[in-house]
């Protein structure tokens, strides 16, 4: 639709009155946009940026939207994932501080709770679509604009696009029918598209993952900057936001007693050490699964117990997967887990869970509980709970992250967005990560904020440790 020549897809702009009061209060705790605001109010550094982005459309990310938008930007945006938009988020959006439902006078936003696999990825396109002159930057999580971009002047270029294979998800058959579709309705959009992007700033692992692959082949249209991680980003929102959030998606979800039971931590990279944490901290007996000696090593030095998945399962009642791989929970493991065991992945994509094998398991019966919880009972009588179909359930079955977290990690995304705008040519078609001053800068802004009281190195202690007594105060192989 389109309103005061403002184009959307959202669920309800009467619900923006409410996403604006809970914009409000989220701002005070978001320190680090807010003082990106103050510091570049009058210089609209990002004045003739055209951000499309693709990111969790939720209260936190909205004053995201806002603070690109005071820094002089336009935006489009959609959400990296059908459950994790906000709706009261995205209605404030596009109605903006100053709108009306009836006059809105926001951003372009295509998001709403509960979208198909093909709604998705019409949104996805909608927020890459702009009226004249496309977008010259994206704000991306997970790779999803960015591989729709690249996959997009691929076929152009072949002049086809491939038929999915039978064995191929469902996400990757919508996708190739609405690439085959958009070629059709528009010859050469993606190449221009592609051609007219300055640079992609890249939120999360997975997402990052993809960005080195596609330089790793040279296929890489334009430079890109790797926000996951800024220590400020992955140290803090994978760890810190995940502590905060997996419980709440797992209590909203089933309000099953945490405490006591035995709970399985697929992964022990930066999100595993949240999890574990997060349900150590309701008192579950957590046990680790990792094929990383070294982080499995931490695990067992922090306390957890390390075993293979098989060997846990009998005990096990809730099981989450937070690796960033693929198949790490099959059918068969389903199968032989106990009555009613708890099963949710936290990793950015759902293929962390055998899905698929789930729902052609012989004789298996689905039963919806309620949005975004699913029982899945096999033929010999026991069932499984699954939270989110086996998508990232904190942001599914909660709200995700809490504001203040999210305000380090956005921080980064701002200044990763004006670095890249305002200095594109001195990138080359490479991924890049953000200077250690910038990290320590985004540091400095929130520990203040929580009251912290920084030592001030004397000028013979800096010499003797070799750093600037402003910092950088770590080496560039530092690892936190
Ligand atoms: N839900 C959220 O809010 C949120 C927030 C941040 C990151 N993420 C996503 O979570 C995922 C993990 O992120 P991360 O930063 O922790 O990555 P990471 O690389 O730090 O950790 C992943 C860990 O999983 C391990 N692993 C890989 N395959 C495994 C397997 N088959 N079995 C057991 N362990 C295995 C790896 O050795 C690694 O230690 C990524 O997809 C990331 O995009 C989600
Ligand atoms: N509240 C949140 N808003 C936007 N994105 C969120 C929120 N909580 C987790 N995420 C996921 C982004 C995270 O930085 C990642 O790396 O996936």
């Amino acid at each position: 639709q389109t309103r005061n020549g403002v184009d959307y897809a959202v669920a309800d702009l009467s619900l923006a009155e409410f996403g604006r009061k809970e914009i409000r209060l989220a701002e005070h705790e978001m320190p680090g946009l807010m003082a990106l605001r103050r510091e570049y109010a009058e210089a609209y550094p990002l004045r003739g940026a055209r951000v499309s982005g693709s990111l969790h459309m939720t209260v936190q990310t909205a004053v995201l939207i806002e603070t690109l938008v005071a820094l002089g930007a336009e935006v489009r945006w959609a959400s990296c994932n059908i459950f994790s938009t906000q709706d009261h988020a995205a209605a404030a959006v596009v109605v903006g501080p100053y709108g009306t439902p009836e006059q809105p006078r926001g951003v372009p936003v295509f998001a709403w709770k509960g979208e198909t696999l093909d709604e998705y990825w019409w949104c996805t396109e909608r927020m890459l679509t702009w009226d004249g002159d496309g977008p010259n930057m994206i704000l991306d999580d997970g790779g999803d604009a960015t591989m729709l971009v690249h996959k997009g002047a691929e076929y152009e270029k072949a002049g086809v696009v491939p038929s999915a294979d039978d064995n191929d998800p469902d996400e990757w058959r919508v996708f190739l029918s609405l690439l085959r579709a958009s070629l059709t309705a528009e010859a050469g959009k993606w190449t221009k598209i592609g051609s007219g992007i300055r640079g992609v700033t890249e939120e999360t692992t997975t997402g990052v993952l993809r960005l080195y692959q596609l330089a790793a082949a040279g296929e890489l249209l334009f430079p890109a900057i790797n926000v996951n991680d800024a220590v400020t980003k992955s140290k803090f929102d994978n760890r810190y936001g995940i502590r905060h959030s997996l419980i709440d998606g797992i209590n909203r979800g089933t309000d099953v007693l945490i405490g006591g039971k035995v709970a399985v931590v697929c992964g022990y990279g930066d999100v595993g050490k949240g999890a574990a944490e997060s349900l150590r901290g309701q008192g579950a007996r957590v046990v680790v699964t990792e094929i990383d000696p070294i982080c499995a090593l931490q695990a067992l030095m922090d306390g957890y117990p390390v075993k293979k998945l098989e060997t846990v399962l009998p005990e096990a009642d809730i099981v989450i997967t937070t690796t960033g791989n693929k198949d790490v929970v099959m059918a068969e493991h389903m199968a032989r887990m106990k009555h009613q065991t708890i099963v949710g992945n936290i990793g950015h994509f759902d293929n962390e869970l055998d899905m698929a094998g789930l729902a052609r398991y012989p004789g298996i019966r689905h039963v919806n509980i309620k949005p975004q919880v699913d029982e899945w009972v096999f033929p010999e009588g026991h069932s499984i709970i699954v939270l989110s179909e086996g998508r990232l359930l904190n942001l599914g079955n909660a709200t995700g992250h809490p504001s203040f977290v999210m305000s380090n990690s956005f921080s980064n995304q701002v200044i990763a967005q004006i670095e890249l705008f305002t200095k594109y040519e001195e990138y080359d078609k490479e991924v890049y990560r953000l200077p250690k001053k910038l990290d320590e800068k985004v540091a400095r802004i929130h520990l203040a904020a929580l009251g912290g009281e920084l030592t001030k190195l004397s000028k013979e202690q800096a010499e003797y440790i070799d750093v600037d007594v402003d910092g950088p105060f770590k080496t560039d192989h530092y690892r936190y």
